[in-house]
This record gives structure tokens, sequence and C-alpha cells, in this order.
């Protein structure tokens, strides 16, 4: 943000100064209106004013254009929009200012001159100077570059923003082709003779230069950067025409009509600065209340550097007029304008970035990108496979730890089943030896046998109680009624038998005697001796088995534990495969979907390259065919220029009567 800067400059004298008269009083930057004794005039009517900069009527143009506007023709061409502009009354030195005289250039001509000066010096850079010259005459805009009245519209544009349509615009290379160029539309300007002014500005004038510039061979260099961007600037250096009082410039009919106009732009001018000195640039700003403010927006509160310079007369006479445009002067003083270095980017370069993003997109999806996808993918593959293979295994093994286990399980079983019988056995020996000892102690069978069956050892031994009794031997229970648990019969008879032993042995159960294989003596062991002898041993053996089965049903039941536990942890990495499975595949069809979106990305881009190279096609063909037509249209017109300056030029010798028809 930086403000306007403001200038005052007083022309010479017209008229001996009277003693009687007030005076402008200039001390650096300040102007004060004094007393004819020479002490100011400090009332509200004519307060004290300062500037940037103040000009006394001594000071030459260049002096003027050195300290005010030669840094915004500098900043124009580093790319910075820039307007200066003279506003000030009728004859008060406005075109003295812009245009100077032969001994004193204006500051159109200097700024001319530096701005080829200056680009002569940049080195790195190309310049493309264009220029045009308009007025706007009584509300309308005419092209000074041009013949006659052609009523320019104003348009607007995104891309151009405001602009004149259909104006002139001349490229050129030197000072002296834009010297001239001046002067070819100083003389299609309207001026007018007035009682203030010989030679009275009757429009307002606007000089413009289009500074475009861009870095040298940029375009054909690697990458675009802002080296790339075209630097384009625009240059106002505007005459106004001068606010007048109409009974002191006596005008009437054309000059009273031109004076009504010049009046009220300059009033639209002042409203607009009044507005933006208020700081009101956000309130509704009345730029399009006048083609001049509307011409003028981005160097009143835009983005532009802007300058003016007020011109004033010394005169008493014109003191109410001088402080009018002092006020003026004070209030355009505290507009801020936000200039910025105007870049664009170019047809070539916006095509030659394209081009770039699209290479750099087709190596992503045909080179490295897809390469990696592809590994990716490829892994993902591997990785599944894997995965499979080690669920199978897996899975071959929990079957087989599931085999084990069952197998355990039904071992474990058996033990339990044997276990269990062996408790049995051991019960039932319990009971037997009970049942003997009761029987040794009813005297039904000696001590000496009881001991002496309970000490010997038979080996071989079979658990009585589950031999099936011999088919053969039947016995008749008639009183017993003993709670026999285990039978007392053994597996086989010798063929003796003490007849009394079975007789007690059977509590009176009457036996078909005969009927038994009788023990052969000797060998006439009692089966109950025997029977009870082996009871006493199965018993230790019994425990002692139960024990070892004891402790083998624990292990078992130790590894029956393990395997759960081995069977558990198999299970959850089974179920972790399975789940790192299921998201590798959902990963692999993501990478496919990826792919399939990729190319069908690749291939749209490679469609719209194709159109961007029609365009570009199209649009050459159509700049070549405009080039064409403009060259032919170019040519037409200076033809027709050259003819009717001819003919005026024969016009102005001839005397004669004035022909009726004129054939062009
Ligand atoms: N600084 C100056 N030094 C010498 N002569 C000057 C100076 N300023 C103005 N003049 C002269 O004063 C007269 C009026 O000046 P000029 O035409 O520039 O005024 P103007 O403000 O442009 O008037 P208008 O608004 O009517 O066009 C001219 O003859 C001009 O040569």
């Amino acid at each position: 943000m930086e403000k306007i800067s403001v200038a005052v400059r007083f022309r010479p004298s017209t008229t001996e100064p009277n003693p009687s008269d007030r005076q402008w009083r200039l001390d650096d930057n300040r102007i004060s209106l004094h007393r004819p004794l020479g002490t100011p005039i400090t009332a509200s009517s004519a307060p004290s004013f300062s500037f940037d900069l103040v000009f006394d009527h001594y000071a030459a143009n260049a002096s003027v254009h050195e300290l005010l506007t030669r840094p915004i023709i500098l900043a124009a061409v580093d790319g910075f929009n820039g307007t200066a502009f003279a506003y000030g009354q009728t004859s008060s030195g406005k075109t003295y200012t812009m245009n100077g005289s032969d001994s004193d250039p204006g500051i159109i001509q200097l700024a001319v001159r530096d701005v080829f000066g200056t680009i002569q010096m940049v080195t790195d850079r190309e310049f493309l100077i264009r220029v045009s010259y308009m007025e706007i005459y009584n509300e309308e805009i005419n092209d000074l570059l041009v013949l006659g009245n052609q009523k320019l519209p104003i348009h607007e544009s995104l891309e151009r923003g405001v602009y004149v349509a259909g104006l002139r615009e001349e490229i050129v290379n030197n000072t002296d082709q834009v010297l001239e160029l001046i002067k070819l539309g100083e003389t299609n300007r309207h001026f007018g003779e007035t009682n203030m002014n010989a030679r009275s500005s009757r429009s307002h004038t606007i000089f413009r230069m289009v500074i475009e510039s861009s870095i040298k061979n940029a375009i054909s260099s690697g990458d675009v950067s802002s080296e790339d961007a075209i630097r384009v600037s625009v240059l106002n250096l505007v005459d106004l025409a001068g606010s007048e009082r109409i009974a002191k410039t006596g005008a009437g009919g054309v000059r009273l009509k031109e004076g009504k106009h010049i009046n009220k732009s300059l009033m639209v001018l002042g409203n607009v600065i009044n507005k933006l000195s208020e700081g009101k640039q956000r309130s509704h700003i009345p730029y399009r209340d006048s083609k001049l403010t509307r011409i003028l927006q981005p160097a009143l509160g835009g983005n532009a550097k802007t300058s003016i310079i007020c011109t004033v007369a010394p005169e008493e006479i014109h003191v109410e007029e001088t402080k009018g445009t002092l006020q003026f002067a004070s209030r355009a003083k505290r507009i801020t304008n936000c200039a910025q270095v105007n870049e664009i980017l170019t047809d070539a370069a916006l095509l030659k970035r394209q081009k770039l993003e699209i290479e750099d997109l087709r190596k992503k999806l045909q080179g490295s990108h897809s390469e990696v996808l592809e590994q990716v993918i490829l892994k993902q593959r591997n990785d599944m496979l894997k995965s499979e293979m080690e669920r199978d295994k897996l899975a071959m093994q929990l079957e087989e730890e599931r085999k084990a286990r069952e197998a355990l399980e039904h071992h474990i079983k058996e033990q339990q089943k044997r276990m269990d019988n062996l408790n049995d056995l051991s019960l039932s020996s319990d009971q037997t030896l009970n049942l003997c000892q009761e029987r040794v102690g009813s005297g039904e069978i000696s001590q000496e046998v009881f001991n002496a069956n309970n000490e010997t050892q038979l080996d071989g031994f079979k658990t009585p109680n589950f031999k099936s009794m011999p088919s053969n031997f039947v016995m008749k229970r008639a009183t017993y009624s003993g709670a026999i648990e285990s039978s007392p019969i053994p597996d086989s008879f010798d063929s003796t038998a003490d007849e009394d032993m079975w007789l007690r042995l059977n509590k009176g159960c009457t036996t078909d005697l005969d009927t038994l294989h009788m023990t052969p003596f000797g060998n006439n062991q009692s089966f109950l001796s025997r029977d009870e002898s082996l009871g006493h041993t199965s018993e230790e053996m019994s425990i002692k088995e139960t024990s070892s089965q004891e402790t083998e049903c624990s292990l078992h039941k130790q590894e029956l534990e393990a395997s759960k536990e081995q069977c558990a942890k198999l299970e959850n990495e089974c179920n972790l495969l399975r789940e790192k499975n299921a998201s590798l595949g959902q990963a692999l069809s993501m990478s496919k979907e990826n792919v399939e979106l990729l190319t069908a990305q690749k291939e749209e881009l490679l469609k719209n390259l194709n159109i961007e190279k029609q365009k570009m096609k199209d649009l050459k063909d159509e700049i070549r065919q405009f080039s064409l037509a403009f060259t032919q249209r170019e040519s037409l017109l200076t033809s027709l220029y050259s003819k009717s300056k001819a003919m005026m030029e024969n016009l102005k010798s001839y005397r004669g009567p004035i022909p009726e028809i004129l054939d062009y």
C-alpha cells in the first residue's frame, strides 16, 4: 500500500503583481496565502497546505519529471502500472507540464525518453512497447492516432479489465517514433479559444504506453517458472481539461457545452477522490459516473503507482480556484494505492506448463509409478501365496494336533477305566480279606490255613471277579446269604477236593458232589486258601499299579493340557493368518482398482493432450488468418489515410467552388 504522491506547481504570473494583492508563499513543501503586507492568512478559509513536492514558477518540466514522475516511469518498466496526471483550473499550465514546449519538453516526452533509455539498460529482458493516444471529448472517446471522432466504447473483461475497444495501439521501437505519433495525436486533439486560454484543451487526453517484457529466451529453457511470465504494465500520462467558470471563460455555444462536460467529469473525479480520501475504498466509489474515472480507475485506489501534479495560477484573480485545487490535492494525498508487478503467463508458457504436467503424469503412469505398483501387487501376491501355504501347513498341524489330542483323550479314558477297575479290584480284595477274617474269627477257617494262604504268593492269578464260571460247576444255594463280592471259585479245580471245607464254604449249600471233579491228593490246596492268599498279594500289586497308573494318568493329563494350549495357540495363529490373508486380498483388489483408475486417467490425459494440440493448431491458424487480415486492413487504412491527407492538402490549396462528389 502506498500513498498517491501529489505535487503542486505554480505557473509564472501573467500579470504584474499588484501591491494590494494577496500572495501565495511557498516554504519548502508548504503553501500559504499571505496578505498584501506579508502576514499569513490563517483563517479556515485559507489554511496552509503541505504536499510531497511544491514547484514554483521557475521550475522546469525536467525537474518536475525528475522528482515526481520519473520514479513512476521506472516502476512501469519493472512491471508496475503507473499514472501521472495534471489537474488544475483552465490556463494553469497542465498542458505545458505534460506536453511542454520546444525549449522545455513536457513530462510525456521526458517519460518516453526515459522508457526507451531504461529498457536499453535492461539486457536480460526483451520489451514490446505499444502506444495509444485518446481523448475524452464531451464524454465521448476518440482515438487521437486516427482521424475523426470514433466514439469508442469502454468494455470490461476479466482478462483486460477496463479497456477502450477499437483503440489503435502502435508498436514502437524508439523515442522518435513515439514523438511522431504524439504530434499526430496533437493535431487531432480538440483545442479551443476561450477568454482565459488562447489554446485551451477542450478534452481530457490520455497518452498510454503498454510495456510488455519477458526474460530473453525464457520459453526455450527448461522448467516453467516466473521467468516465463510476461510483465505487462500500463503507463497513463493524462492531461486533464481545466475546470472553468463559465463567467470567466466567457464560454457560449460549443465552448459552453464543452465546459459543462469538462466540469461534470472533473466533479466526478473530485467525488471519487473525496470518497477514496475518506478511506472508503470498500464503499461505493462512483468510478462509473464518468468515462474519465472509469478509465483511470486502477490509478485511483487500485493497482497502480500514481502521481498528481496540480497546476495553479498565482494571480489574485484566481485565488479561489487555486484554493479549490489545493483542497483537491490535499484530499488526493490521502489516497492509498496497492501497486504490484503485473505478471501473466503467455499461451506458450501455459502450454509448456500443461505439457510438463502431462509429461509428469505420463511418467508417473508409465514409468516408475506403474512399476512400483506392479511390484507392490507382485509382492502382495507372493505374500498371499506364502500366507496361504502357511495357513495350510498350520491347518495340517492343527489336524495332527487334534488327532493326537483325541488319541490322548482316548488313552486317558482307557487309563481311567483301568484305574476304576483296579479300584474295584482293590475294594473287592479288601472285602474278601474281611470275609476271610470273619470266617477265621467264627472258626470256619483255621488261623494257620488263613495265615498260610495269606502268605502264599501265587503268580499268574487273574482277577477272579470277572472269571466266567465253568459250566460243569453248578451250585445250589440254599441257606447261603453272605454277600460275596468276588467269587472264590478258582480257574479250575483239581481232581481232589476237601468236602468239609466245601460245605463250610458253601454254608450248607447242597451240591451234587458227583458232578465235581475231584482234586487229586497232595495237591489239595483249598481254592479258598489260594484265593485268599492271592487276595492279599493282588492288593499290593494293584496299589502299586494304581499309583503308577495315576502317575501315568497325571502325566497324560499334563500332556493333554499342553496339547490343548498348543492347539489354542495354533487356532489363534490360524485366525490371524486368515485375517492377514483377507486384508491382503482386499489390498490386492484395491491396487487392481488403482491400476484401473490410473489407466483411465492416463487415457483421459492423453485425450486432453490431443485436444490441446488440436486447439493449439486451431489457434495458430486463427492467428495466421487474423494477422493476414490485420496487415491487409492496416495497408488499406494507411493508403486511405495518405489519400485523405493528400485530399485535405488539395482542398486547402483549392480556391474554386467545392465539388459535389468526392470520389475516394
Ligand atoms: N510553467 C510554465 N512556464 C511557462 N509558461 C507556462 C507555464 N505553465 C503554463 N504556461 C503557459 O500558460 C499558458 C496556459 O498554459 P496551458 O495551456 O498549459 O494551461 P492549461 O492548464 O492546459 O489550460 P487548459 O485547461 O485551458 O487547457 C500557456 O501559454 C503556457 O505556455
